[in-house]
């Protein structure tokens, strides 16, 4: 099979059957590993670091390791997004087909997105003190459940979902709900169904069109498109509320700041309304399940090893005390709990797969060819999961690995957001999250295995990798 290819140098990789490409191996290696990220690290072992598969209509080549990823990620050809069904949906979403993906819009958008996300705050309120907010109200909310319950044991996999979704709604809208609101408890299962129905390769119905009319249901549209729906009703209206009460000069969010720009004299061809909302659904998808589920791993993680939980509490005590609100300020006064970040970070995206990539012209990779259009994917596990490129025993969750003599050194392959043209644009925000979130807890709260539920170790496979369901004991330190 690889003969028919060598002329233009495919990448290889399992044998390509008529109409379905390779899923069928692709699909086999999964269930038997029980995770996508885990079967293509798999499949790079036996054909090399740039795997080439087939799904159905379209050709996908897999990057591991971190010589190919870097050079995949900083690769000027491979920088393009997809413009499949199920990505135009993600990027445009109701008028999807009408707008094709275009490299110098997002170019425009990704400018004035990052300049306000490293802003880091919008007018008096600083993207810090959201934060600590709302970490704040899920210690309350803790307490006041422990009390009303007489318990102290919380389901931790979604605890994190509706406070992370809180910050990042903050942000761009300057709305926040309880964490019991039914409307946003709807949504995050919406999402959920749909991040487990599709992976970050795409969508089966986007693979295998027919599967739109034939099989709404089991491949992925209709929740697709009732997700779709949804959150435009609700970042419509919370559009039509901000022109209502636009005022450029006392910017609320990034709504105000976006309506501002629009409103000048030379916008840029790319800034509609639309767009915005294009944009508010993209944060909401990119920004809410990564860094709570990142949480979930970080606490998991620290539930099972309490002498780090115990490292970081004494930390918190030394240079907090247990009354004041962490800040971002006291980031650089605590190593320890920035490499307990680092680690939770690691044990979340050492198992995800980037967000696919698409050549912008016939091109090479690592010596292959990689023909105009294919999609081209990184999975990060090789990077941060490999005891050869500075991380042993990779599976234990040790923050201290990344310390040496009381200084951090990250290993030049640790990269949680990717790098280059399409690095994640909240990082700042991701990595604020997640130390807030997770000195606050401790700061709060002893976390403990529950004595007849041990947590079960395996994960949910999907977009992003999340855990199963697991409990913890929650012990307030002062009611
Ligand atoms: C722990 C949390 C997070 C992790 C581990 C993470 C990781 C990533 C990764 C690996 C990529 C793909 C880069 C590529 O395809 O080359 C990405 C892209 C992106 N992320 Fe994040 N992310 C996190 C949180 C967030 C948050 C909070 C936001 C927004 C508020 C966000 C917004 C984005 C956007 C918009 C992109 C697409 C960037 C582009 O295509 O130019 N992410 N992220």
């Amino acid at each position: 099979y690889l003969d028919s290819r060598k002329p233009k140098n495919f990448p290889p990789g399992p044998r390509w059957w008529p109409l379905i490409g390779s899923a069928f191996e692709i699909m086999e290696a999964r269930k038997r590993t029980g995770y996508l990220f885990q079967a293509t690290a798999e499949m790079a072992e036996k054909y090399g670091p740039v795997l080439g598969l087939k799904f159905g209509r379209d050709k996908l080549v897999v990057v591991y390791g971190p010589e190919a990823v870097k050079e995949f990620l900083s690769s000027e050809d491979l920088s393009g997004r997809p413009h499949d069904d199920f990505y135009r949906m993600r990027t445009f979403g109701k008028r999807r087909g009408i707008i094709l993906v275009d490299q110098n819009f997002w170019t425009e958008q990704r400018r004035f997105l990052l300049r306000h996300l490293r802003e880091f705050g919008f007018g008096r309120k600083t993207m810090s003190s959201m934060i600590e907010d709302e970490a704040a109200h899920l210690v309350t909310y803790l307490k006041e459940t422990i009390v009303k319950n007489d318990s102290v044991v919380f389901n931790v996999e979604t605890l994190f979902n509706v406070p992370i979704l809180n910050t990042i709604w903050k942000m761009m809208a300057g709305v926040r709900y309880h964490p019991d609101d039914k409307n946003m408890q709807e949504l995050l299962a919406i999402m959920a169904k749909l991040f487990g129905t599709v992976d970050m390769t795409g969508a089966l119905f986007s693979r295998f069109p027919i599967l739109k009319y034939i099989a709404p249901e089991m491949s992925g549209y209709n929740i697709m498109v009732e997700l779709h729906v949804r959150m435009y009703e609700v970042i419509g209206k919370m559009l039509e509320e901000h022109k209502r009460t636009h005022n450029p000069d006392d910017p609320r969010d990034l709504m105000d700041v976006y309506l501002t720009a629009l409103k000048s004299e030379n916008p840029g061809r790319s800034f509609s309304e639309q767009q915005l909302m294009a944009i508010c659904l993209d944060m909401f998808m990119a920004g809410s399940e990564t860094t709570s589920n990142s949480l979930t791993f970080g606490v998991l993680h620290l539930m099972l090893n309490q002498e780090a939980q115990n490292k970081a509490r004494e930390e918190i005590d030394r240079v907090i005390g247990k009354e004041r609100r962490p800040t971002l300020d006291d980031r650089p006064l605590m190593p320890y709990l920035e490499c307990v970040v680092f680690e939770t970070l690691r044990m979340f995206g050492g198992r995800v797969l980037t967000v696919p990539h698409r050549a912008l012209k016939d091109t090479h990779l690592n010596g292959y060819f990689i023909p105009k259009d294919v999609q081209v994917i990184a999975n990060l596990h090789g990077c941060m999961m490999r005891p050869e490129n500075g991380f042993d025993d990779p599976e234990a969750f040790k923050p201290e690995r990344y310390l040496k003599n009381g200084k951090i050194h990250l290993p030049e392959t640790y990269m949680p957001f990717a790098m280059g043209k399409h690095r994640c644009m909240g990082e700042t925000m991701a990595r604020a999250n997640v130390f807030l979130f997770l000195t606050t807890m401790i700061q709060n709260f002893e976390f403990s295995v529950v004595p007849d539920s041990p947590p079960d170790m395996k994960m949910v496979d999907g977009v992003t990798p999340g855990m199963k369901h697991f409990k913890a004991r929650v012990v307030p330190r002062m009611l």
